[in-house]
């Protein structure tokens, strides 16, 4: 039996699948959702937003563009989707990525784990658990920071198995050598050796 959270990262792969291919970036899709506590079928989730990497002008990124679809919706601009953001009793705000968010960006903008760390402000609960399907392969930052910065923000996050190679496939399509970089960040990682 496949984990629950399975149906949301293949939402997620075929979001990415929209995203325009680039040599300098990741193909990655994301979505946030509202879920009920102690549901453990998902069956009361309520999908708020998705995003995929360039869904919007510019060079943006897949948790970005989801936060600023939320944001267009509900009338502020990017930086108060915060203040937008569901608050209710018994739900929790829960974000599903292809891959590990951002902690550093070679373009220098804004990362996103920055900006789901800022829905927290302001004694607002915010995000509260992100779930991912890859950690963020080396080819631009190195060892990524996303999963650190989440932790010492207070946010839970998991890694969500089982998609690597698709997730992957998607996200270097653009690569000058994505094969090779697909076996490079499987062969990475020791549960996935035998995949390869
Ligand atoms: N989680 C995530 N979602 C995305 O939509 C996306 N494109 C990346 N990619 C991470 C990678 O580290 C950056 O794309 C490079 O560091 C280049 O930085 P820019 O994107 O140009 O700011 N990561
Ligand atoms: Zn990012």
């Amino acid at each position: 039996n496949t984990s629950p959270h399975i149906p949301y990262i293949k939402q997620c792969l075929s979001l990415a699948e929209k995203s325009p291919p680039r040599p300098t970036n990741f193909r990655v899709g994301a979505v946030l959702l509202s879920r009920k506590d102690n549901d453990p079928t998902f069956t009361d989730d309520r999908i708020l937003s998705t995003g995929y990497t360039m869904e919007l002008a510019g060079n943006t990124h897949a948790e970005q563009c989801c936060f600023a679809n939320y944001a267009a919706v509900h009338k502020v601009p990017d930086d108060q989707v915060g203040e937008v953001l569901p608050v209710e009793p018994g739900r929790k705000l829960v974000m599903y990525v292809t891959m590990e968010p951002c902690g550093k960006r070679l373009s220098g903008n804004a990362p996103c784990v920055q900006r789901i760390t800022r829905t927290t402000e302001g004694g607002r609960e915010g995000i509260h658990k992100v779930y991912f399907g890859v950690k963020e392969p080396g080819t631009f930052v190195g060892e990524s920071e996303g999963c650190r910065m989440l932790t010492q923000a207070g946010i839970e996050w998991e890694h969500v198995g089982g998609l690597e190679k698709e997730i992957l496939t998607v996200a270097f399509a653009g690569h000058e050598n994505a094969e090779e970089e697909v076996r490079a960040a499987l062969g990475k990682k020791e549960t996935n050796v035998d995949d390869v």
